[in-house]
């Protein structure tokens, strides 16, 4: 055997060193006393030679060779072996020499690898896929960094002197099951040990370089022995794991993989904040509401429960992304943008969503009904009816201050009373301050399609009827109603055309002595009340124009005497002597109201021309009913001048965009959906035709009102509606001379609707809807079931019916008639 110089070392001059990049060449430390002289190592008796040997002759060759196979059956590498997997040719860690950093000896059934105690200056060492017991050649090589030693049959851990610099180590697939005190290997920075057979989690405390840590497969049933390690990666996948503990302490975490273990619940998870990924595959997860756990990661973009229980849940995939709205994978797949907005539409709408919603519900239910052409009390497509609305958080006022309103301007201004399913406090009355009904008979209602806004507060139901209205309208009032935000956005999308006047409480003390004062509230409900304002002052604030005026309601005096000027502001009232003595004024007032011109003297003048009896005397068509129709049209329309906001011109391009898309789908010449609804309802619109029902305040209509305003009344749900009395008789001339009209009106670009086939039926052919089991109480088949709201029950309300809460309100209503009836489950509320 010659002489050798270990292949690691190369001379400078070495011509195989020129063409190398040391680009590459990790730098590392100065070389540990125990190593001498670097020189030395050039000559190590017996190393391996790799290039210098040219000295041999062929009988030392066959002998090598020989000698290299005996080696090899006997599973022990050798030097040729070595020689021939060396790379990375770079600086010692003295940087005196040249030598090879890198050895790779993979799948060579190896299980003796002593002959590498020679070779001190390795920094990469792979030897996977061999049979390797013992690594305790590893101690004579302090410069090692990174060591796999993966796929053998170590069955002892860190069996070696700890290299100074060693980062990284693979002992994945080994037969291991004891961890061992590393506290020696303080530069470790990633650890795997997959596919072992530990049952614990020790010995890591001291390492505290340690930032990726893998155990998968093993059989460790606890999370422990982690604390406070700079983790930023931890898998215990395919472990017995059956609840996520002890990782508080690791707040470094980014990458956690707990596959295939048996956790049910994310709890433990949470204060991790800098946690990007969360695998969770295939465990026992079974409730949506574990996300909840990880709601407050900010991080968090990958999330997989993939083959978990909780897969099954309905709409899981949404309401997971609703909870984790920062997710940007959810098992394994891109979280879309439309997902992120469905989810969020889905559990928490925006109220404009919510507003969309309510209001395209109570139009689809209007539209089901058998529709009729019907003379309303309310004013045209081109005379809104004149509304106010009095919003702001509960008890603010509104409704005290309504009714004040109602009493002061009796002869402007009735009340329009919400249904509600709450039960009546003490002094409230039926029908005065809200019609009560039962949860049954409020989805009965909406299932007629009777409202035209809905809403749920504090658990109960609240909505407005179009009957609420109607029956203002009857006296020749304008109608005043008070609902919370969420109303006026729904309210927003109708027809309806209102004064908003937001009353918002500035003194949150005030405020809040007020509610408590009621004793009706819980502490709860009086913090959500609280907080409310501030979405008020918001919507106010982000939203200009959207309430027509504020007034702060912190002392209610002062706010009605607001409220009463803006009011005598809008109708032109002047105060005289006597009180209630007005006066037209031509100019714009103090509120920036237009100000009336005949309107009040009008109503001085003849202060019973409109009252409901007098109409009624007079039939309808009767040329008695011109003089005072006329006045009543004129001053219904003046009337709504003041009160309706003037429209900005995007406004107005919007209102005649929605009356055309109606227009049009009354002539059939509509979108899908609303053709579709008109089809449903053919059968029972020439017999609902036949006999247009004057109710008692169509005196009040305009009998110059052509069938343009009720096609858009109907547009709007107003008079296209259902009731008993649309099937009672009436003559086909009347309805010729109706529907004739409507054809020579000035509908601009609109075609008018062809009503040629109805008017020539004859009355004989005419069903009455009953026949098709289209009684007006009975809910309409064929209500799409998700259309309908889902009314929960509620436990009554606190205090309900039990305390004297409110001050006595004043009653608003004009005359001393009965307030119109809760309309009972089997009764019309617009018969
Ligand atoms: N149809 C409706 N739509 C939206 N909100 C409504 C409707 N009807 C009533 N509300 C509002 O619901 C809230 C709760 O009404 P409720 O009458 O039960 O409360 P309250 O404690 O008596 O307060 P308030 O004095 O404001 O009426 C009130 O703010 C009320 O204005």
């Amino acid at each position: 055997m010659t002489a050798a110089v270990s292949p690691q070392y190369l001379p400078r001059n070495s011509p195989i060193f020129s063409p190398v990049s040391l680009d590459s060449v990790t730098p590392h430390g100065p070389l540990p006393e125990e190593c001498g002289d670097v020189t030395s190592f050039l000559t190590t008796p017996g190393g391996p030679q790799r290039y210098t040997d040219t000295f041999s002759t062929s009988e030392d060759e066959d002998e090598q060779a020989e000698k290299h196979m005996e080696m090899k059956n006997k599973g022990e590498l050798t030097e040729e072996e070595v020689a021939d997997c060396l790379s990375n040719l770079g600086l010692s860690a003295t940087g005196l020499q040249h030598v090879y950093q890198f050895l790779s000896i993979p799948g060579r059934s190896l299980s003796n690898i002593s002959i590498l105690c020679n070779y001190v200056h390795l920094q990469k060492l792979e030897l996977p896929y061999n049979k390797i017991k013992d690594l305790s050649c590893v101690s004579h090589m302090p410069y090692l960094i990174i060591l796999d030693a993966s796929h053998n049959e170590l069955i002892d851990f860190f069996g070696f002197e700890p290299p100074k610099n060693l980062k990284e180590v693979d002992f994945s697939y080994n037969q291991i099951s004891q961890m061992k005190d590393l506290s020696a290997y303080s530069s470790l920075k990633k650890l795997n040990l997959d596919y072992n057979h530990f049952q614990e989690i020790s010995g890591l405390e001291k390492c505290a370089s340690l930032t990726h840590l893998s155990l998968a497969h093993n059989q460790i049933s606890r999370i422990s022995g982690l604390d406070n390690l700079p983790l930023k990666e931890l898998c215990l996948r395919g472990n017995l794991i059956q609840t996520i503990e002890n990782l508080q302490p690791l707040w470094t975490l980014q990458v956690l993989d707990l596959a295939c273990n048996r956790i049910q619940s994310l709890s433990g998870l949470q204060n991790l904040h800098l946690l990007g990924s969360i695998n969770l595959e295939r465990n026992q997860i079974s409730e949506i509401k574990e996300a909840t756990h990880v709601h407050d990661l900010q991080l968090l973009r990958e999330l997989n429960l993939k083959r978990n229980p909780v897969q099954d849940q309905p709409d899981y995939r949404l309401a997971v992304i609703f909870l984790l709205q920062h997710l940007t994978g959810l098992d394994e797949q891109m979280v879309t943008v439309e997902e992120k907005v469905s989810s969020v539409n889905k559990y928490d709408p925006p109220p404009e969503v919510v507003a969309a919603r309510d209001h395209m519900t109570h139009v689809v239910y209007q539209l089901m009904q058998p529709q009729v052409i019907l003379d309303s009390t309310l004013p045209g497509l081109d005379t809104p009816y004149p509304m106010l609305v009095l919003t702001g958080p509960q008890a603010c006022g509104k409704r005290e201050l309504a009714h004040k309103l109602c009493q002061e301007f009796s002869d402007f201004f009735g009340y329009g009373a919400c249904h509600t399913t709450r039960g009546p406090y003490f002094g409230e009355e039926n029908g005065s301050d809200y019609h009560f009904i039962t949860e049954e008979e409020f989805r009965h209602m909406i299932h007629m399609g009777k409202f035209i806004q809905t809403m749920q507060y504090g658990g109960h139901w609240y909505g407005l009827s179009l009957e609420a209205i109607e029956s203002v309208a009857r006296e020749g009032l304008a109608c005043v109603v008070h609902m919370e935000l969420e109303g006026v956005y729904s309210l927003k999308k109708s027809y309806f055309e209102p004064r908003y006047i937001l009353l918002i409480p500035t003194c949150v003390e005030t405020y809040t002595r007020c509610l408590r004062a009621r004793c009706l509230y819980t502490q709860a409900q009086i913090e959500c009340a609280v907080a409310r304002i501030d979405a008020y002052s918001s919507v106010n604030r982000d939203k200009p124009g959207f309430f027509d005026n504020v007034i702060v309601c912190d002392d209610r005096k002062e706010a009605y005497q607001t409220l009463r000027q803006l009011v005598r502001d809008y109708l032109g009232l002047m105060e005289q002597d006597g009180g209630l003595a007005t006066t037209p004024t031509p100019e714009r007032t103090s509120t920036g109201a237009i100000t009336g011109d005949s309107l009040v003297v009008d109503r001085l003048k003849e202060p019973s021309l409109y009252s409901r009896a007098e109409l009624s005397a007079k039939s309808p068509g009767s040329p008695d009913t011109d003089f005072p129709l006329s006045h009543s049209t004129n001053y219904r329309s003046k009337l709504q001048a003041e009160l309706t906001p003037h429209k900005t011109s995007a406004e107005q391009a919007s209102i005649s965009r929605r009356r055309q898309m109606v227009r049009e789908a009354l002539m059939g010449k509509s979108p899908a959906a609303y053709s579709q609804l008109f089809k449903r309802c053919a059968h029972t619109a020439p017999s609902s035709l036949a006999s247009p029902r004057r109710h008692a305040g169509s005196n009040l209509a305009n009998p110059g009102e052509d069938s343009s305003s009720e096609e858009s009344r109907a547009s709007s749900g107003l008079s296209m509606r259902s009731s008993a009395g649309a099937f009672s008789a009436a003559s086909p001339a009347a309805r010729g001379s109706d529907l004739g009209s409507d054809v020579g009106s000035g509908l601009a670009a609109v075609e008018p609707l062809d009503i040629s086939a109805l008017v020539h039926q004859d009355l004989d052919t005419v069903r009455d809807p009953s026949e098709y089991g289209l009684t007006p109480t009975a809910p309409r088949g064929g209500v799409p079931e998700h259309l309908s709201p889902t009314v929960t029950s509620y436990p009554t309300r606190p205090g309900s019916n039990a305390k004297p809460v409110l001050p006595p309100i004043p009653s608003g209503r004009k005359t001393a008639e009965p307030a119109p009836a809760a309309p009972a489950q089997n009764q019309p509320a617009d018969g």
